[in-house]
């Protein structure tokens, strides 16, 4: 098990983290979401031993990791780091970048592990390409099959597919994570995209202002979002004043409502002029104006007319399963 304590960490006198705490299960995969600057690579270049903290302590298991001030090289064995800034060698190839991260006492085994991870980042054809002609996304992919060269037991990436095109990005999350699990690897992956979230991580920590705020099993979070910050961070989100949606017109409350919850209706319910059509593929994301002048985003299987009265409705089970986790009209 993974054991991380901060009390309080900053760059010079900012304090970015404060207290943290949560453990992480052998072969669990935490996902780490929160907005731009809240802390999150922060959060994992502590854990590898990048950044020394003064209150607090890492443990797996029950060896501690010391951090930079105790280690010559940072960093621990049994864990890898995955940076947003994939740290390469330029001039060699592919197949020598992975190469190097392989044990010199396992040598007649090294081709075969290189062609098992270039088959994962689906660069085989890339072998013996220099790493200075390749792009972005394939240097990131490469990166990825470094770390993952002598087996990690805990393996933290950061933005894993933040260069990869969404062409490779959805055939490689599947094959990695999967890859991950039948491994057996604790993974901790810090992402924006709840793309890599929601599929693949069972549970969820939410960072705000370097403080955790939400630590659940990911399907709880996104179904019962404790405020709206957790919510926007897996997509467009809308704050209803419970006033709006008739029956309930006695509570002075407001609850979240994802988009595709809202059923639309020619003739009754919440009363909405359609300002804007976006065409996102498998729908459209709609946004309208409630007459007390409220923003409200609404999906709809067919381009809407702007200007034109729709009527929105949202299920009572959406309703009351939102109502139970006690949002109020501030949050
Ligand atoms: N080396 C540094 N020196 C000083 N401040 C830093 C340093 N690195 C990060 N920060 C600050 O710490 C805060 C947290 O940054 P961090 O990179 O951990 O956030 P993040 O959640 O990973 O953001 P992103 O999602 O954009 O990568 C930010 O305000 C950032 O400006």
């Amino acid at each position: 098990m993974l054991k991380v304590h901060i009390d309080s960490f900053g760059y010079k006198d900012q304090n970015i983290l404060e207290d943290i705490s949560f453990t992480v299960a052998k072969g669990e995969h935490l996902a780490l979401m929160g907005e731009s600057g809240s802390g999150k690579s922060t959060l994992l270049k502590i854990i590898y031993g990048l950044l020394h903290v003064e209150n607090g302590s890492i443990f797996w298991g029950e060896t501690e990791a010391l951090g930079p001030n105790f280690n010559l090289v940072p960093g621990e064995p049994y864990m890898k780091y995955l940076a947003q800034d994939f740290d390469l060698m330029p001039f060699i190839t592919v197949e020598e970048n992975i190469g190097q991260f392989l044990s010199v006492f396992e040598r007649e085994t090294h081709q075969q592990r290189i062609d098992e991870l270039l088959k994962l980042i689906e660069m085989e054809d890339h072998a013996k390409t220099k790493v200075q002609f390749l792009s972005g996304g394939q240097q990131q992919r490469v990166a990825l099959a470094r770390v993952l060269a002598q087996e990690p037991e805990v393996l933290l990436l950061d933005e894993p597919f933040g260069h990869i095109d969404n062409f490779k990005r959805n055939s490689l999350r599947r094959n990695l994570f999967l890859y991950l699990k039948e491994k057996n690897i604790t993974v901790l992956t810090a992402s924006h995209d709840p793309n890599d979230v929601l599929p693949f991580a069972k549970r969820t920590l939410i960072l705000e202002k370097g403080r955790i705020i939400a630590d659940q099993k990911t399907k709880k979070l996104y179904n019962t979002p404790p405020n709206y910050y957790t919510a926007s961070l897996f997509g467009e989100v809308n704050q209803v004043p419970i006033k709006l949606l008739k029956s309930y017109a006695e509570i002075d409350r407001s609850i979240l409502i994802y988009p595709h919850e809202f059923q639309i209706s020619k003739s009754s319910g919440l009363r909405v002029e359609t300002q804007r059509s976006f065409f996102k593929g498998s729908h459209y994301l709609n946004e309208g104006k409630t007459e007390d002048g409220t923003t409200l985003f609404f999906n709809s299987d067919k381009k809407q007319i702007l200007g034109k009265t729709i009527f929105l409705n949202v299920s009572l089970k959406t309703i009351n399963k939102r109502l139970r986790i006690g949002q109020t009209a501030s949050t």
